[in-house]
């Protein structure tokens, strides 16, 4: 069978974890949630390194099965698995350290060589270097690379950005996001970063007290108002478009989606007919009940609003679908009181701002 299926169950004096993920065979699967929700248990639990009971197969291959009396330790389960803090060997360069990974995998297990994990994580030029040397992206990057390199079945990542600043992090999340563009190794993917989550996960697990809230596609879950990613300052719908054009003046990057047209900014040059990923968030969303024609806002687009919510006081959450995708608009309570805004009513979507996520 793909996919991977954890049936993990463990009980602590003040703790019950009771899980059941169904996670793709492919791509990053985030797991979300508020602290201590179990979310490094699972991980660890998947990589052996917690006992629980249950079952766990990844892939086709069983790690774990009670009823066969199966349970591999951690280093017979081929994984890797990437912590908060980067745990390299002070004494060894970069390229030692990630030679080091590999001693145990027998050749025939290679599906990543070193040189490709080298080069999807940019680390040529740093190969000689000592940890020590290095800056905290730097060396988490090493520490991705040598996961990789060890040809995993599947990546643990528990926090891997939680302990970088933000320039660190944006350093560093573009070659997450090439990873789950370059490899088909599957991601479990640890976050408190509605951020991350969007930008990275194709698949999202929201835990809660232990157990498993909703699983299912990340676009769909962010757009759900009952759920907590809907909310805040971070909310934000997905958007799957292909490029119609890119002007090269006026750096304006047409795309076409469901819902029809979207103009952004984009410096990088685009070809007709790319897929590329949009993010728009709640806040740069607004209603209007006429398509308004003197407007500098260039994206208008009609919709038929699915859910309303309040969102914190004074401010409204709306769920907007507009022909099959959904989007989020924040507005606040009296502009929704002004323009009676009901469940079913078609309005125009004025979206002020756009973002490529990949
Ligand atoms: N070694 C341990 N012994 C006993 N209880 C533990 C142990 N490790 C974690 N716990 C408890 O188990 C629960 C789940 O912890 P876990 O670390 O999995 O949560 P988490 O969702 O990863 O949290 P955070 O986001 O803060 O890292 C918590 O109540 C925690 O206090």
């Amino acid at each position: 069978m793909t996919g991977i299926n954890a049936r993990l169950r463990l009980q602590r004096p003040d703790f019950l974890l009771d899980v059941d993920l169904q996670l793709p065979s492919q791509g990053v699967t985030a797991l979300f949630g508020p602290s201590g929700c179990g979310k490094t248990t699972c991980l660890r639990a998947i990589a052996g390194l917690e006992r629980t009971t249950g079952r766990v197969e990844v892939n086709g291959q069983p790690w774990q099965d009670d009823a066969a009396g199966l349970w591999l330790p951690t280093h017979k389960r081929q994984l890797g698995y990437v912590f908060q803090e980067a745990s390299l060997f002070a004494h060894l360069n970069v390229r030692q350290n990630m030679e080091y990974g590999l001693r145990r995998l027998a050749p025939e297990r290679r599906r990543v060589s070193l040189d490709q994990a080298v080069e999807l994580l940019g680390l040529s030029a740093m190969l000689a270097r000592m940890p020590h040397t290095l800056s905290g992206g730097e060396r988490q990057r090493v520490a991705i690379a040598r996961a990789l390199a060890a040809s995993p079945r599947l990546l643990l990542m528990d926090e891997p950005l939680a302990a970088l600043d933000a320039a660190r992090k944006a350093e560093v999340l573009p070659y997450l996001e090439r990873l789950q563009r370059s490899l088909d190794i599957p991601m479990l993917y640890v976050s408190h970063s509605p951020d991350e989550v969007a930008r990275l996960a194709s698949h999202l697990v929201l835990l809660q007290a232990g157990h498993v809230k909703v699983q299912g596609p990340t676009a769909e879950l962010m757009t759900r108002l009952d759920l907590p990613l809907s909310h805040g300052d971070t909310a934000a719908a997905l958007v799957q478009a292909q490029v119609l054009a890119h002007d090269a003046h006026d750096h304006l990057l047409s795309v076409a989606f469901s819902g029809g047209r979207l103009h952004l900014i984009a410096t990088q040059q685009y070809v007709a007919g790319e897929a590329v990923r949009l993010r728009v968030l709640a806040r740069d969303v607004s209603l209007a009940r006429t398509r308004a024609t003197d407007s500098s806002i260039l994206n208008l687009l009609p919709a038929r609003i699915t859910q309303l919510a309040e969102d914190s006081p004074g401010q409204m959450l709306v769920a907007l679908d507009a022909a099959g995708t959904a989007l989020l608009a924040r507005i606040t309570r009296r502009s929704c009181q002004q323009l009676a805004l009901a469940v079913g009513d078609t309005v125009f979507a004025q979206v002020k701002g756009v973002a490529l996520v990949d």
